[in-house]
């Protein structure tokens, strides 16, 4: 599959669903706003280290006491111990940890034990490579697809999941951008969409303008009223 398209879906190939968009890797007050004001359902913190958007928890907890409480804040980690996890999602306030790493199942569960959220994120590999029981248990939550190198703005070919769907509800993701959005939730059908690189005027940097575009091109392919 082509995964580059700029194709505008017709109203055939539209989703019939309320998409779900999240918008990562903010780090300012400005770009936060222009998330919630354009419909994101979603805002992500990045707590991985060694990330251009790599926040603190007190940043963190200043940005998020500006989001309305129906905004889902999400916080987004990648081989943390679940003890810095933990203090980070605390001291922050995110709702839902995201675990972009090797974070096992029971990880997830003390995690989630604690009144955290989870959206496990895989690796379009990793998930490939899962056995049906380990794959079954992670459909059982939400799953994010990505590609290989999260947060680097590269697609990756999904040309298997559109007969063959994950189970459960998930997300796509890895180098979506306002010109290719559309035609990939039409194409691919998932239940959400989350984008880092793409809304940036330079490598970490977001840019509210692009933030709007993504999310008026990604709602561009749903038709709820049909
Ligand atoms: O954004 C990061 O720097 C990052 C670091 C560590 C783990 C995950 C990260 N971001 C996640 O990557 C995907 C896709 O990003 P992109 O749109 O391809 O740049 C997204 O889920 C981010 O949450």
């Amino acid at each position: 599959m082509e995964t580059k398209a700029t194709t505008e879906p017709t109203r055939k190939n539209r989703v019939n669903h309320e998409l779900y968009v999240k918008i990562c890797g903010l780090s300012t007050p400005e770009t936060v706003a222009a998330a919630v004001t354009a419909g994101a359902n979603a805002v992500g913190f990045v707590f991985a280290p060694g990330s251009p958007r790599t926040v603190g928890p007190d940043l963190a907890k200043e940005l998020i006491a500006n989001v309305p409480g129906h905004i889902e804040t999400v916080g987004v980690f990648r081989n943390q111990p679940v003890d810095t996890v933990l203090e980070l999602a605390r001291r922050s306030g995110v709702d839902t940890v995201q675990l972009h790493g090797d974070e096992s199942v029971a990880d997830s569960e003390r995690i989630q034990a604690q009144g955290f959220g989870i959206l496990r994120a895989l690796s379009i590999n990793s998930y490939r490579a899962l056995d049906d029981a380990q794959r079954s248990r992670w459909e059982t939550g939400r799953i994010l697809l990505d590609a290989v190198e999260p947060g680097a703005g590269v697609t990756f070919d999904a040309a298997d999941l559109v007969d063959a769907p994950p189970a459960g509800t998930w997300i796509l993701a890895g180098g979506l951008n306002p010109g290719n959005v559309a035609h990939l939730v039409a194409t691919l059908n998932p239940a959400g969409v989350d984008v880092s690189s793409g809304v940036e005027s330079s490598r970490g940097i977001k840019d509210s303008e692009l933030i709007r575009a993504f999310i008026t091109a990604a709602r561009s392919a749903t038709d709820s009223t049909s």
